[in-house]
């Protein structure tokens, strides 16, 4: 089975206003809520491409709720931990540009934690886990580290998605893959990453350091996929973004989604950067049919 945790979900609440103005009344033209959180988006982008997975990690309260019947209704399985806080809200405000403020997110009590580590611990070799998005800050940075370090002791398959401090810990267990934007992958060296070229040469730094296979997304321009074997580019396909909050747990759900299907790297990542554009170019995340029409135009070549 494939498990996917999230450690800090959200309601991921999308407003439109036409000419945003701060420090003033604003009205929004549109407004929408998805669950949100990077598990619980591959979960659901997977689920859209026929590969199931259980989704794991804390909810609680009114928007805890939301989400959970949110993913039951679309036949997602769920095994959350309940915690007392509430789920927190993330706001994706478009107006011309995206502004994001996501939330820090409830507090973690240690009896919560340790109800995680024991659904984690129920896990086997045959597993695939992944970790992805931010920590609640009652939990420290170095807590992805130790979850994934308890996992491979037991050979379960490790992939992921995580930020600043913690990806740094993260590097070190050696997982079988990450997925670090161009920005993310820049500041672990304190560089900026803009081209491909230098995507490859420091996510080659991170296959050095023990990372089995690393994908670096670059928004408007593509995705890299790297081994110690093969090292691919990959453009994005053109196309209008409307919402592209959850295109980089697309790319991910796209890969893991082919690599379960028995497809190569190649095609794995050419599914993945699919999804991610089909995500940025619809408003919620990609439907199955979004991903699949955008797959011909991406052209996956060796760099
Ligand atoms: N403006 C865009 N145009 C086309 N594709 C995009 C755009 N923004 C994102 N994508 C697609 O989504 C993927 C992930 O986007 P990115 O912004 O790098 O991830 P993250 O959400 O993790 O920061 C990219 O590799 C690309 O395929
Ligand atoms: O845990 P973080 O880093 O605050 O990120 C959470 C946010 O990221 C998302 O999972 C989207 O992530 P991506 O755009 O990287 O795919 C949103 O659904 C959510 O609001």
């Amino acid at each position: 089975m494939i498990y996917t945790v999230t450690l800090n979900p959200s309601v991921d609440y999308i407003v439109q206003v036409e000419h945003f103005e701060l420090g003033g009344l604003n009205r929004s033209v549109m407004d929408t809520k998805f669950p949100g959180g990077k598990g619980i988006n591959v979960s659901r982008v997977m689920k859209r491409l026929g590969v199931d997975s259980t989704a794991l990690g804390f909810l609680g309260g009114f928007t805890g709720s939301y989400i959970e019947n949110f993913l039951k209704a679309e036949g997602i399985l769920t095994d959350f931990v309940q915690v007392s806080g509430d789920t927190r809200i993330n706001i994706k405000l478009k107006s011309g540009v995206e502004t994001e403020i996501n939330g820090t997110g409830p507090s973690i009590s240690e009896a919560e934690l340790d109800r995680l580590l024991a659904k984690i611990d129920s896990l086997g070799k045959d597993d695939v886990i992944l970790f992805s998005g931010s920590i609640p800050s009652s939990l420290p940075p170095s807590i992805y580290a130790s979850l994934i370090q308890k996992c491979r002791e037991k050979q379960i398959r490790v992939i992921a998605d995580v930020s600043g401090e913690s990806l740094g810990h993260v590097i070190k267990t050696g997982p079988f893959l990450i997925k670090p934007n161009h920005h993310e992958i820049g500041e672990i060296f304190g560089v900026k990453v803009e081209t491909p070229e230098e995507a490859k040469q420091y996510g080659s730094r991170l296959l050095d350091m023990g990372v089995e296979n690393v994908i670096v997304s670059m928004a408007e321009k593509g995705a890299l996929f790297l081994n110690k074997e093969v090292s691919y580019f990959a453009q994005a396909p053109k196309g209008k973004v409307k919402n592209s909050a959850g295109a980089g747990d697309s790319v991910v759900a796209g890969f893991v989604s082919g690599m379960a299907k028995g497809k190569s790297y190649k095609e794995s990542f050419a599914l993945g950067v699919a999804c991610g554009s089909a995500t940025a170019f619809s408003m919620e995340l990609c439907t199955k049919q979004e991903a699949t029409s955008l797959l011909e135009q991406v052209h996956v070549q060796s760099l």
